[in-house]
Parts: structure tokens; sequence; C-alpha cells
């Protein structure tokens, strides 16, 4: 048990007799993340569970976590309903803090990039056009997924290549859980698989081409920062997005307009 799990014990449904025992996956400032089990053995679950924060007003801090919570479920279950690929809810109770959901096997996007490109401090792995391809294929399934989420009147608010796995098709996942690129057929492999959005906690309901121009170019910095050297195909994943999106191009004019801002701005210090 850890000094934070003293202060605030995880929420007694971890503790019940059907849930497994809970594997402590991040702590983060806001929350932490388990993987334990829900109604079935066999059926693991991510269980998000945010406790109380002692330097806040206890009645406040109440009706926020509350107020997260359930704005967290409702947006997913908003993109379940609609076929946005994001874990399935299966149960919470925002009183008490916490939220389950489907839990997503695979590796994050950031993780399967960067090691089909290769160790970031060593050589950059080798590359022809054909496999290029593969790399250009998984960009089109963020841009379809983003594309999705927006056409459902949601922007996301954190969109980066850590909030989103890749979930291997049918059962194939690496047994450890590792991607697989040590090998040339490994390499192949390590980019298929479905992309799948994770962590709604700031996402909100909103339908306007300057909050989804947000959102993408959040997505187009953190990109750029976490894999530059794929960066100059990342148009691969707008074209995707504008294929499935059918009001993308006002949200690409208004793109142009954030990234101006984003220029001026670095350039003002
Ligand atoms: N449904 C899921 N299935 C599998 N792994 C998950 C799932 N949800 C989250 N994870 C893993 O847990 C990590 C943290 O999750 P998440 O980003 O939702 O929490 P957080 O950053 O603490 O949330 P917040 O930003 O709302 O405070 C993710 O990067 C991912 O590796």
């Amino acid at each position: 048990m850890t000094a934070a799990d003293k202060q605030f014990p995880p929420p007694p449904i971890l503790t019940h007799p059907s849930a497994s025992p809970p594997i402590l996956v991040t702590q983060g400032a806001e929350g932490r993340l388990y993987k334990t089990t829900h109604l079935l053995p066999t059926l693991p679950c991510a269980l998000k569970y945010r406790p109380p924060k002692p330097y806040r007003h206890p009645a406040l801090d109440a009706r926020l976590t509350r107020a997260r919570i359930s704005a967290e479920a409702k947006v997913l279950e908003r993109c379940w309903r609609e076929g946005v690929p994001v874990p399935a809810v299966h149960a919470m109770d925002a009183a008490a803090g916490w939220l389950a959901m489907e839990w997503i096997e695979g590796v994050p996007v950031r993780v399967a990039i960067n090691a089909w490109l290769g160790d970031a401090e060593g050589e950059a792995a080798p590359t022809n056009e054909k496999q290029e391809e593969d790399l250009v294929d998984l960009m089109r399934r963020i841009g379809e997924a983003v594309g999705k989420l927006h056409k459902t009147g949601v922007v996301h608010g954190d969109l980066t290549t850590s909030n989103m796995m890749l979930r291997p098709r049918g059962s194939g996942t690496p047994a450890n859980g590792e991607p697989e690129a040590a090998t040339q057929d490994g390499r192949a492999k390590a980019l298929e698989g479905e992309v799948v959005l994770i962590d709604f906690g700031l996402a909100t309901q909103s339908m306007s081409d300057e909050d989804r121009a947000v959102d993408l170019y959040v997505l187009e910095r953190a990109f750029a920062s976490t894999h530059p050297r794929a960066e100059r195909l990342f148009g691969a994943i707008l074209d995707q997005y504008k294929t499935t999106f059918k009001k993308a191009p006002s949200v690409l004019a208004k793109l142009e307009d954030v990234r101006m801002r984003g220029r001026k701005r670095s350039m003002l210090g």
C-alpha cells in the first residue's frame, strides 16, 4: 500500500470479493487508474478514481469530483453509442469518485510509433516507402477516430498519442503487453490494430469549429514533439479527418488561424 493509498484508501468497489486485486497503473495529480475486474473475474476493467483533495474545501471538492466523473462518463457513453472508438462505461459512482470502464488491451499509440521508428536516442530504423505506408495507415486510423469524435459533437481537450491505445484486432495481444518491433515481421505488425481514444477527463460537448481546431492543434503540437521523425506525415491524419467528417473544411480553415496565433505567441515568447 502506497502512502497515497493509506491517506485515501481505494474505493470499496475495489476490495469487493468479485474484484481481482487492483493493480495501480498510473497515479496522476488528479486521480489514479487501476486495472481490476468488474462483475466477472474474466472481465478486465479500468477503474478511474479521483480521491478527495485535502487542500480543497470538502463540500466544493465533493461537488467538483462528482461533476468531473459524471461529465467523463456522459461523454464516453455518448461516444460509445455513436460508434466512436472509446472504452465502454461499465459502472460509476460519481459521489464516491470512481468510474469503471472497459479495459483496452494493447499499448498507447505513442509507444507503438516510437518502437516502430526506433529508439529516439539511436539511429532511425531504416524505412522504405512500402514500410512507411504502414505508419501512414496508422495515421489515417487516428484521423478517422478523431473525425468520428468531432462528428459526434465532442472535443477531447487533450489529444495526444498517449491518450490513444492501439488495440490488437482479435486476440493477438503480445503476451507481455510490449509492442513488437524487434524483428522485421514484428515491425510490420507493431502498427496494426484499432485506435481507441482514452482519457476524457478534459472532454467537452462542443460543435464549434474553433474548439475542434484547437483539439487538432493540440494533437499536431504533441505529435511533432513526441514523434519528430514522423512529423512530416501528420498531413495523413488531417486528410483522413477530412474524409470522415464532412464539416472538416471549415475546421481546417480555423486550424490555420489557430496555428498563426500559436506562431505569434511563440515569437512573443
Ligand atoms: N480504458 C483503459 N484501458 C487500458 N488502459 C487505460 C485505460 N484508461 C487509461 N489507461 C491507462 O492509464 C493511463 C492513465 O489514464 P488516464 O489518462 O485516463 O488517467 P489520468 O491521466 O490520470 O486522467 P486525467 O487526465 O483525467 O486526470 C493511460 O495513459 C493508459 O495507459
